[in-house]
């Protein structure tokens, strides 16, 4: 006779984080300089199913990347991580990896997928290490076994912060666990509810350096706190400790139509970044000035930004600043395009905008391949946007419906959804069917944030406006 599963401890749950769109400043980011970047529709979600006290494992299941690995918890290595001067507590600002520590992980990230090529594998062993490295900072030995199941409707490395969201995922999940967060609730007050969200975001930042080597910091930034930041990394302290960004909420990011084309070129922001910092150290005379040159556009859009009202205004002056804020983005691409982080694919989706004349366009995120945002002239007609679409899809190319200045992290606690007329029709999220969910269609359909009007259960930390 087969035996009884046992009940779960605590209640399955799920945390979800957005994806986002560098509007200005990548790269630059990385030294220092200013950027605009904003939160999209597009989300990660995880699941988590806390099982019994006969059950000593946790399961990482990646399923859009395909992986799933189960360690034992009493084998991995608590002891290195545990010992006086590497144990951080939630609340420690951890602002660089510890090579030790990373070096302790390694060969348990390189149990993954072992049957796979080392190419697959690598994206897996990276998720595996950002995920062990949060796992064992933040939990303990005794921790309760469980199962993390990640879903996400974000393209894997084409620019739009995959591995953020998945990082901030990880970070609230962990923290939610350990009851290091408070709320979300809809009469938190802004200043703790702020805290929640920095919380989360710093353990994410680390998950981040597990993934992408030196990030600036934006994309975690953004997922955490969702909307539209200005944001910029603040320069090393005397000590070596890098002192805390400035992050500041942009309210009045303009809703303009912008589209959102992927070439399907994948590519790792880690080496993008890398290829960046190889061509500053021979050339540092010559690309010093372009990264200041990217940090003054996006000052300059900063100031348009803030002196105009793109929803209201009158017919001239939008005209004249969405000219201007064009004419940025072309800049901007143009400087990312010396740094040689552009791809020919890219350039085939500026040629085909630029020839009809119909709007802007640059590379949003790493680039060396993944997506390209486009702004579109205010009197262009809807019959010319749908003929530019119907070319960018006989060339392979993907477009993306998305709204920009999305919610950051929420929570579904329990993981139980509620209709808005029937309190009683709860309805759990099964495991297995957000697992077999089809595609980013099937997910947002199952559990997406604001995808279904009568739903109601997601609830989330809202940044405090200035
Ligand atoms: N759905 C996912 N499931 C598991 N891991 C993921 C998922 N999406 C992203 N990742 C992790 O993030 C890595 C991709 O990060 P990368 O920075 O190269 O791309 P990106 O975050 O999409 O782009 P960008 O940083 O330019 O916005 C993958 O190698 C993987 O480790
Ligand atoms: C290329 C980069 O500027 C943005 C990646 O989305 C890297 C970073 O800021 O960490």
């Amino acid at each position: 006779m087969r035996r009884k599963q046992s009940l779960p401890m605590a209640p399955t749950f799920m945390v979800s984080a957005p994806g986002k769109v560098i509007v200005f400043g990548e790269h630059a980011a990385v030294y220092g300089k200013p950027a605009i970047a904003a939160a999209i529709s597009l989300r990660s979600y995880l699941l988590v199913n806390t099982l019994s006290k006969s059950c000593h494992t946790v399961t990482l299941n990646m399923r859009d990347i395909g992986l799933a690995h189960t360690w034992d918890i009493a084998a991995l290595p608590w002891t290195v991580f545990n010992q006086p001067e590497k144990k951080k507590s939630f609340h420690s600002h951890v602002t660089s990896l510890d090579d030790d520590l990373l070096d302790t992980i390694i060969p348990y990230a390189e149990e993954v997928s072992k049957h796979l090529p080392q190419q697959d594998r690598k994206i897996h062993i990276s998720s595996a290490k950002a995920f062990l490295y949060l796992f064992l900072s933040l939990s303990s030995p005794h921790s309760p076994a469980v199962i993390y199941t990640l879903r996400s409707t974000i393209p894997v490395r084409a620019g739009l912060g995959s591995s953020a969201s998945v990082c901030v995922c990880l970070s609230a999940a962990l923290l939610l666990q350990i009851r290091a967060l408070a709320g979300p609730h809809p009469d938190q007050p802004p200043e703790e509810a702020e805290l929640q969200i920095e919380r989360i975001n710093r353990w994410a930042y680390v998950g981040e350096m597990c993934i992408q080597g030196n990030p600036s910091g934006v994309d975690n930034t953004v997922s955490a706190g969702g909307k539209a930041v200005l944001y910029q990394r603040q320069r090393q302290g005397a000590a070596g400790s890098s002192s805390t960004p400035l992050v500041t909420p942009l309210p009045r990011f303009p809703k303009l139509p912008l589209l959102l084309v992927n070439t399907r070129q994948g590519r790792s922001s880690l080496t993008q970044v890398e290829n960046v910092s190889v061509l500053r150290r021979n050339h540092p005379k010559v690309v010093e000035p372009i990264l200041e040159g990217i940090g003054e556009v996006c000052n300059s859009a900063l100031e348009l930004i803030s002196s105009t009202d793109f929803d209201g205004g009158d017919n001239g002056s939008m005209s004249a600043a969405v000219e201007h804020l064009g004419t940025l983005i072309r800049i901007n691409h143009g400087f990312l395009v010396s740094l040689g982080v552009s791809h020919p694919r890219l350039e085939r989706i500026r040629e085909l905008v630029d020839y009809a004349g119909i709007g802007w366009t640059k590379l949003t995120g790493a680039g060396g391949g993944g997506c390209a945002i486009t702004l579109f002239r205010p009197d262009v007609e809807e019959e010319t946007i749908r003929e530019l679409e119907q070319k960018f899809e006989a060339e392979g190319f993907e477009k993306y419906e998305t709204v920009l200045g999305a919610d950051g992290v929420g929570v579904l606690w329990p993981a139980v959804f509620r209709n808005e007329d029937d309190d009683r029709a709860a309805e759990e999220v099964d495991r297995e069917m957000f697992e077999k969910a089809e595609g980013p269609q099937g997910i947002d359909r199952l559990v997406g944030v604001g995808a279904q009007e009568n739903r109601k259960g997601w609830k989330f930390w809202t940044r405090m406006a200035v």
